[in-house]
């Protein structure tokens, strides 16, 4: 049995149209006899939403602002009721979707923790044994005594994390309020998001990092304008999206020329051990991809570079992009710009492998593309077959 099921939910929304348009009209409103009962007009937020989990698989949710992904975790949460359709949810489930909510602002960052775990039914005693670990990972222990009023967003967000997932969920829910942490708690989170999928919890995680949604998750979904647009692989439903946003970009005004053809050269493309100077590669080591463009022509180009690694069969291994991982480039005028990918490990096996580097303007457009920019040789000392080395180790125990 899946442990979501959301059958052809809908959400309306009474939009209120009771704007004044002069003090006046203001003011005549607040005489006795004149209150006429402010207009209202539906709005759907959700329609007709119908998807599936099953157990320990997980879900991003993505779409642009306004499309109805929070309204929807309201509903799996039950903090909201669906105007049309159902849900089921089977398991234990802890869920972050609005900062602090859940908290009292008048009770202590400690009250509020065994407050959340008891509306989750955690016993005191299993959270008397968190405790100490639900304090470290947000982070606030000098302040784990002070009531949640005098927190800051991040603080909020670092406790709610915190508690939401210490308390061993089967699903996990979270809405994108980890976006007001900083960066390196964003990280931990992420990490531990991925680390309670492995041990097989499902996660449905609404979040604008299309990077993390692609690594992170097994399915993904789209939601526009209240409709389901796409339910699908991660790969194929961020790559959907990101193809309407720059078409809608472009529909948009985007009145930046094309750059003409020739104008941005790839003068070398080289990958090389990091840590010793050899083109031949031993599968696992660190290595570096040096890049060097030129832009002939006399206007800076603010550009996204894609690196996509290739088997000749043509298999594709791997694509990074300084788009996914927001790095900010600029292709400058009349000069050379050197762009090194740093690779920590390429667990490949013995054999030759191809390298396409691709620019994009930040508008979407193809500036250039290199088709076998480069060729790569990995050499591996492991036997075996397949397309990676994985790294391994064998343990026999004698029994008996
Ligand atoms: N309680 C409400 N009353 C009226 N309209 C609402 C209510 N809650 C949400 N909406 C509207 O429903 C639509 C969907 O909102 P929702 O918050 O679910 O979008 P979202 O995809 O989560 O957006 P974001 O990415 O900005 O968080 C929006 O147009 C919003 O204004």
């Amino acid at each position: 049995m899946a442990s979501v099921v959301v059958d052809h939910v809908s959400k309306r929304f009474a939009l209120r149209k009771d704007r004044a348009d002069s003090v006046g009209q203001l003011l005549a409103r607040m005489i006795p006899g004149r209150y006429r009962r402010p207009r209202s007009e539906p709005f759907w937020a959700l329609k007709d939403i119908s998807f599936e989990m099953p157990p320990g698989i997980s879900y991003g949710i993505i779409g642009s602002n306004g499309s109805g992904k929070s309204t929807l975790l309201k509903i799996l949460t039950r903090t909201m009721i669906p105007t049309k359709g159902r849900v089921s949810v089977n398991g234990r489930v802890s869920a972050l979707i609005e900062l602090g909510a859940g908290f009292h602002p008048d009770f202590t960052g400690r009250e509020n923790v065994y407050l959340n775990a008891s509306i989750l039914g955690i016993p005191r005693r299993v959270v008397d044994q968190k405790m100490d670990d639900i304090i470290d990972f947000a982070d606030i222990r000098p302040f784990i005594d002070t009531p949640v009023k005098y927190y800051s967003s991040g603080m909020h967000a670092r406790l709610g994390f915190s508690v939401a997932t210490s308390v061993e969920p089967e699903i996990l829910i979270v809405d994108e309020v980890l976006a007001v942490g900083d960066e390196a708690f964003q990280q931990r989170c992420m990490d531990r998001i991925f680390r309670m999928k492995r041990q097989g919890t499902s996660i449905l995680l609404v979040s604008h990092d299309l990077g993390s949604i692609e690594r992170l998750m097994d399915r993904a979904l789209w939601i526009n304008k209240g409709e389901m647009q796409f339910d699908g692989l991660p790969h194929d439903v961020v790559r959907a999206y990101r193809e309407a946003l720059v078409g809608e970009q472009q529909k948009g005004g985007d009145d930046t020329p094309p750059v003409p053809e020739g104008t941005v050269t790839l003068d070398e493309a080289r990958m090389t051990a990091r840590d010793r100077a050899s083109e031949v590669l031993l599968s696992g080591e660190p290595a570096i991809l040096t890049m060097k463009f030129s832009n002939h022509g006399d206007t800076s180009i603010p550009a996204h570079v894609t690196v996509k690694f290739r088997r000749p069969d043509g298999l594709d291994i791997a694509e990074v992009s300084t788009l996914h991982d927001q790095v900010k480039l600029t292709v400058e005028a009349s000069k050379k710009t050197r762009v090194a990918l740093s690779v920590d490990a390429l667990w490949l096996a013995t054999g030759q492998y191809e390298v396409d580097v691709m620019l994009h303007s930040i508008e979407g457009r193809l500036i250039a593309e290199w088709h076998q920019a480069t060729t790569i040789t990995i050499q591996s000392l492991e036997r075996g077959g397949g397309v990676m080395v994985l790294p391994h180790g064998w343990q026999v125990t004698e029994r008996g």
